[in-house]
């Protein structure tokens, strides 16, 4: 039995440069992952099947799993004969603009490499993770990481200087095509991504809250007022900075004091349930 731990990510920026003739969209953005996992379960079958066990009553437990599509991509390339069952424990909200689905699917990745020994290394393992969806490259390493591209091409940045981050996700699902689908590039105010990675490399906490940007975020706010209100609220509260994590509805608060965090956490839960304060992970996922 293997386990490994799928961290979910923030979007510390996120710019769209174009449209694409493939319809996808041209992205530059900053993610980090942070300390609010779900936890996975690989153990050998003797049967040629991959078997689902989600906690979730949401997760698809057939092969539209993120996970499942892994272990299905990798047993096919790789002519597998042996079945997994594949148990997941979910805490990271659902739907939410967090990447639990792709951090899932790397996590899957990462430990089938090691349960059916593969050899493979983990920038292998980020080119066939982007056979299953844009963010599955980024979370094959997890840490700190500009993606380009529509998501897959990953370059390592330094960790974010100590914080706290509250993450507060609506009681509301987006559906990430319909957000970017929605987004009219002649209007949209580009984040500061160079003054990011400055801020990043110089540790500078204020620069980096004040670099903080998404171009989607205005889309996601303009079809839910929740997301707005839980920014506003955020912000009253005490957070030093707030921004709508990927294509949300999840709106995250930096917050540098620890003893400012549980005020702001029992605030927020005042109106909405799904709210957690962690730490940024920061590093990258050691290997190989
Ligand atoms: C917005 C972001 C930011 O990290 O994350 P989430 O909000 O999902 O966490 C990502 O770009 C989401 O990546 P991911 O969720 O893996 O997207 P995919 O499954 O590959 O694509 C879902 C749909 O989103 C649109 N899409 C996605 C990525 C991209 N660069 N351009 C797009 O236009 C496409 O319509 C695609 O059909
Ligand atoms: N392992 C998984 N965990 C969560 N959702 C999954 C998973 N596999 C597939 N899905 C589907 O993917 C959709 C998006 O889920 P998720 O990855 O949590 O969102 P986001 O990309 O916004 O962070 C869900 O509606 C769900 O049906």
């Amino acid at each position: 039995m293997i386990y490994e731990k799928a961290p979910a990510k923030i979007n510390l920026t996120l710019d769209v440069l174009h449209k694409r003739p493939d319809g996808f969209h041209e992205v530059e953005m900053i993610m980090t992952t942070v300390d609010l996992a779900d936890r996975i379960w690989l153990r050998l079958t003797s049967e040629r099947s991959i078997t689902i066990k989600a906690s979730h009553r949401f997760v698809p437990n057939d092969r539209k799993n993120l996970a499942y599509q892994a272990a299905d991509l990798l047993r096919k390339r790789y002519r597998v004969n042996e079945g997994v069952e594949i148990t997941l424990d979910k805490n990271i909200p659902i739907a939410a603009g967090l990447a639990g689905g792709s951090s899932d699917a790397a996590a899957t990745l990462r430990g089938l490499n090691r349960l059916w020994k593969l050899g493979l290394s983990l920038d292998e393992l980020a080119v066939l993770g982007a056979e299953i969806g844009s963010d599955v490259s980024f979370c094959v390493y997890g840490g700190t990481a500009i993606a380009n591209g529509r998501g897959e091409k990953i370059t390592h940045l330094s960790p974010p200087p100590n914080c706290w981050v509250i993450l507060a996700k609506p009681s509301i699902g987006v559906s990430t095509g319909n957000i970017y689908g929605q987004l009219d590039l002649s209007t949209v105010s580009h984040p500061k991504t160079a003054q990011m990675i400055e801020a990043l490399k110089e540790g500078d906490y204020n620069k980096m809250c004040s670099s903080l940007g998404n171009v989607l975020e205005p889309v996601t706010m303009g079809l839910h007022d929740e997301v707005v209100v839980l920014k506003e609220q955020m912000e009253r509260f005490g957070a030093d900075a707030v921004l709508m994590s990927g294509s949300g509805p999840t709106v995250f608060g930096l917050v540098r004091q620890e003893s400012r965090v549980p005020k702001i956490v029992n605030a927020l839960k005042g109106f909405c349930q799904d709210v957690h304060a962690v730490r940024m992970l920061g590093e990258r996922v050691l290997v190989d």
